[in-house]
């Protein structure tokens, strides 16, 4: 199930599952302990067969009581194991000292500050010292030792074989519903959750502090009180594809060019063309029926050097663009690749006013950086906005300046605010890019595109492959979807191609995955 849930609604799920009498926190805990065995093993399978010295360090909540469970399940397996505590174990929340206790009465808990001392010794270290319940800058203790473990050189020691660190839930310090240190934060090597991921797992620095994800299960998931209303946000995948909650991407049999839309991307002046015919060409390999590229007369030439099966109009201002889009049948626009500042000042309002599914991305933002309320105006709710982060703190730098504040307190300010908070303002759908593109709607809803762990695709940093992604959405809005169907569709299948083509990627790679990336996906339908 692809839902993140923030801190809050994971508790109301932990409580609703304990109120029901199905569980108790104790259960929970003892699970989420195994849990953490489960996937350490996964991942390091050698530890299985051989047992190391390990080193627990177990904070002043749950998370500590989780540490707890590691450690005597540790212990069983045969390890030799430290518990240092972080916080008096007298005052632990109830679950937690149940299993403080059980420790205690068997071997002793060591205090903090004698960690320092073991840690060259050992092949694992478990962070539990601080989960979901992290909401202020780490101190004291806690922060010593989170700086000597992000300082701490692996291998040094133990080249072949060196120590892990395991991440109980959440690295210590990292928000869990934004993915921002409150601070400083734990590095770990992997990190280990519960019934769901949450949103700070996969936004913003989340991943480089998490190492690698593993989401182990509680249980819960047959709980008919599952708050289903609770969910924070829809990670994108195959699974959301296959579960209709996006249109199937195969073309109906029996149909037209025309049935599957036809789009329109604005090009710029002579030598500009370039962005505006990436954009056209993946409108198109997405499925589009037809794809027009309206440069202004002079770029004609150059565009009819460069296309074939993208057709040509050429368009020299807004009356161009008007008279054009009394055919009624174009269904989609896509401004701002190579527009240029003023083209775009020019042709935004006449395309707005269309009323048509539009995609404004690029020129089409920044040109309205000195008056983003006069866009906003003109916006409606068949629009996708397409920032990336500088574009974003041009239209929204209020919003931006909160995103890059220090955050004093958790919950932080999150990227999924962040593009929420657009929505809302602009009144329409927001697709903010990046490695954890965010598409936001004014009512609230998010869908997530991670592209981190097993989905890292560094090689999108490449000049063009926004152009391409504002193609697809365009493509997309042109045969039906809605705003925010076509932007986590397309978000999802650009990073898709980039994986389907790996290393050496430039943009115009891009749209020629495409065909692969829906043939797995038909392949892999029921
Ligand atoms: N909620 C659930 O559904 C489940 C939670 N479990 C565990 O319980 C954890 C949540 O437990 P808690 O709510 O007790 O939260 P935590 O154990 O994450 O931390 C809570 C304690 O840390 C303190 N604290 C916050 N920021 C601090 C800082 N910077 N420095 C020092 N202390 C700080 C708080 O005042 C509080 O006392 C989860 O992360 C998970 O590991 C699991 O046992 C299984 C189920
Ligand atoms: N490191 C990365 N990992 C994953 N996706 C990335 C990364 N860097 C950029 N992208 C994606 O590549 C695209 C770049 O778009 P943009 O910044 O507009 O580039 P351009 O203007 O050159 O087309 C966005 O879809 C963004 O999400
Ligand atoms: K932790």
């Amino acid at each position: 199930m692809p839902e993140l849930l923030t801190a809050d609604q994971m508790r109301a799920v932990e409580r609703a599952a304990i109120d029901n009498g199905r569980v108790t926190g104790l259960d929970l805990m003892e699970r989420a302990g195994r849990g953490v065995i489960a996937a350490m093993l996964e991942h390091w399978p050698h530890f299985a067969v051989t047992p190391g010295r390990a080193a627990v360090l177990c904070g002043p909540g749950n998370n500590g009581g989780d540490g707890f469970v590691v450690a005597r399940l540790l212990r069983d397996r045969g390890w030799d194991v430290t518990v240092f505590a972080y916080g008096e174990v007298a005052k632990l929340p109830p679950d937690a000292a149940i299993n403080a206790q059980g420790w205690t009465e068997t071997a002793p808990v060591q205090p903090a500050s004698l960690f320092t001392d073991l840690r060259e010794e050992c092949d694992l270290i478990v962070d539990a010292i601080l989960g979901i319940g992290a909401t202020r800058p780490l101190q004291g203790a806690i922060e010593a030792t989170v700086k000597f473990l992000n300082e701490y050189k692996p291998g040094e020691r133990k080249p072949r074989d060196r120590c892990r660190i395991v991440s109980v839930d959440l690295p210590t310090g990292l928000c869990s519903d934004s993915g921002r240190p409150l601070g400083s934060a734990v590095r770990a090597d992997l990190t280990v959750t519960f019934h769901r991921a949450k949103p700070g797992h996969y936004l913003s620095d989340g991943p480089a502090h998490c190492g690698r994800l593993s989401v182990q299960p509680l249980g819960l998931d047959r709980e008919p009180t599952y708050p289903h209303e609770t969910v924070s946000a829809t990670l994108i995948g195959e699974e959301t594809l296959k579960r209709g909650q996006v249109p199937c991407l195969g073309k109906r049999a029996g149909g037209h060019k025309f049935s599957h839309g036809h789009a329109v991307v604005a090009a710029g002046s002579v030598g500009k063309g370039g962005a505006a015919r990436l954009s056209a060409r993946a409108a198109l390999r997405i499925g589009a029926g037809l794809v027009t590229v309206a440069p202004p007369p002079a770029a004609l030439i150059e565009n009819a050097a460069h296309l074939d099966a993208i057709m040509l109009h050429a368009i020299r201002d807004a009356r161009g663009l008007e008279e054009m889009l009394t055919d009624e049948r174009i269904k989609a626009l896509c401004l701002g690749p190579g527009l240029g500042g003023d083209r775009a000042r020019d042709l935004v309002p006449v395309a707005l006013a269309a009323s048509r599914g539009t995609v404004l991305d690029a020129d089409a933002l920044s040109a309205f950086a000195d008056d983003p309320q006069e866009l906003f105006a003109m916006l409606h709710d068949r629009c996708v906005l397409t920032p990336h982060g500088g574009e974003f703190a041009r239209l929204f730098p209020d919003i931006a300046d909160r995103l890059d504040a220090m955050p004093a307190r958790g919950p932080a300010f999150s990227r999924m605010d962040a593009a929420r908070a657009a929505a809302a303002r602009a009144g329409c759908t927001v697709l903010l890019k990046g490695p954890d593109t965010v598409v936001a709607d004014p009512d609230g809803r998010i869908s997530l595109n991670p592209a981190v762990y097993a989905r890292a695709a560094p090689w999108l940093a490449t000049a063009g492959s926004g152009d391409v992604l504002s193609g697809m959405i365009a493509g997309l809005l042109a045969r039906g979807d809605t705003p925010h169907e076509a932007a986590a569709t397309a978000a999802w299948l650009h990073t898709e191609c980039a994986l389907e083509f790996g290393p050496g990627l430039i943009a115009e790679d891009l749209p020629e995955q495409i065909p692969a990336v829906l043939r797995r996906l038909s392949a892999n339908s029921p």
